[in-house]
């Protein structure tokens, strides 16, 4: 089945019956955007989330991604942390690698996943350390409009409460405007501590890729996209509109059922 594909502005929204048509569409998305930054710059810098996400990616460790696609010229990122151990079961690095990294031949020095054994601040420091280091040699491009990283994919998921990565609705990280990489030290969704990337870092991704399913996040995707007034201001994921790059919403069904459709 083709989705309903719905446009606003720069932004595309995908919806889907089933949630195994949605993971075919969303490994085709990123196959084709893969290939767009090899012609562009000869690799492909991409940031993850966590959580439910990861599981709707899977088919790209299946026929025919996983043979299309040069692995050596990923480089993976987290566009948010829980700072925990890196075996712990609320590490975004872990739910990632057991469910799909080591089903990719991935370089296993292209994975840049944060220091587990210090701060918070710390670990939100050094990581972004590491990625500017990166912007010096190119792995990862640099904005045409600001000197912010330009990431060629940005794979987010949506909270109930509308978060994304790790702002939350009314937390003063989304206020943060010098810092590449934030850290909190009281998430309203356990665990506490976490790093995240910030508002300008995302917008300043060539594509942004949202993925939201099932009910539970139907009032998030209604306050992120609709045009609804002030009570939607507060969300965070409306703020994911990147200043030049492609935003894409991926939902099913029910996450979409909230939608008023437009044109
Ligand atoms: O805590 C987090 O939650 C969001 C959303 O997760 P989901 O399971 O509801 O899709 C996730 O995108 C983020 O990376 C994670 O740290």
């Amino acid at each position: 089945m083709v989705p309903e594909v719905l446009i606003k502005d720069r932004m595309e929204v995908r919806i889907h019956e089933s949630l195994e048509e949605l993971s075919i569409d969303l490994a085709d998305q990123i196959e084709e955007l893969y290939e767009q930054s090899i012609k562009d710059h000869g690799v492909f810098a991409v940031a993850l989330s966590g959580g439910s996400i990861i599981s709707l990616m899977r088919k790209l460790s299946e026929a025919p991604y996983n043979k299309m696609i040069d692995w050596s010229k990923w480089y993976i990122f987290w566009a948010d942390e829980r700072v925990v151990a890196k075996n712990h079961v609320d590490s975004n690095y872990k739910l990632a690698k057991d469910h799909l990294l080591t089903k990719l031949p991935i370089v296993p020095s292209h994975f840049y996943s944060i220091n587990d054994s210090v701060t918070a601040e710390e670990a939100a420091s050094e990581y972004e350390f590491v990625i500017r280091q990166l912007v010096k040699t190119r792995t990862i491009n640099v904005s045409d409009i600001s000197d912010c990283p330009k990431f060629d994919l940005i794979l987010l998921g949506v909270g109930p409460d509308g978060h994304v990565a790790s702002l939350f609705p009314n937390h003063p990280a989304l206020e943060e405007k010098s810092e590449w990489v934030t850290f909190i030290t009281n998430s309203p969704k356990p665990p506490l501590e976490r790093i995240t990337f910030t508002l300008p870092v995302i917008n300043s991704a060539a594509n942004v890729i949202v993925v939201a399913t099932g009910g539970v996040k139907a009032e998030a995707v209604h306050m992120a996209i609709d045009d609804m007034g002030p009570e939607c201001q507060d969300s965070p994921a409306r703020m994911i509109q990147p200043s030049v790059g492609k935003l894409m919403w991926f939902l099913d069904d029910e996450a979409a059922s909230k939608l008023t459709r437009f044109s």
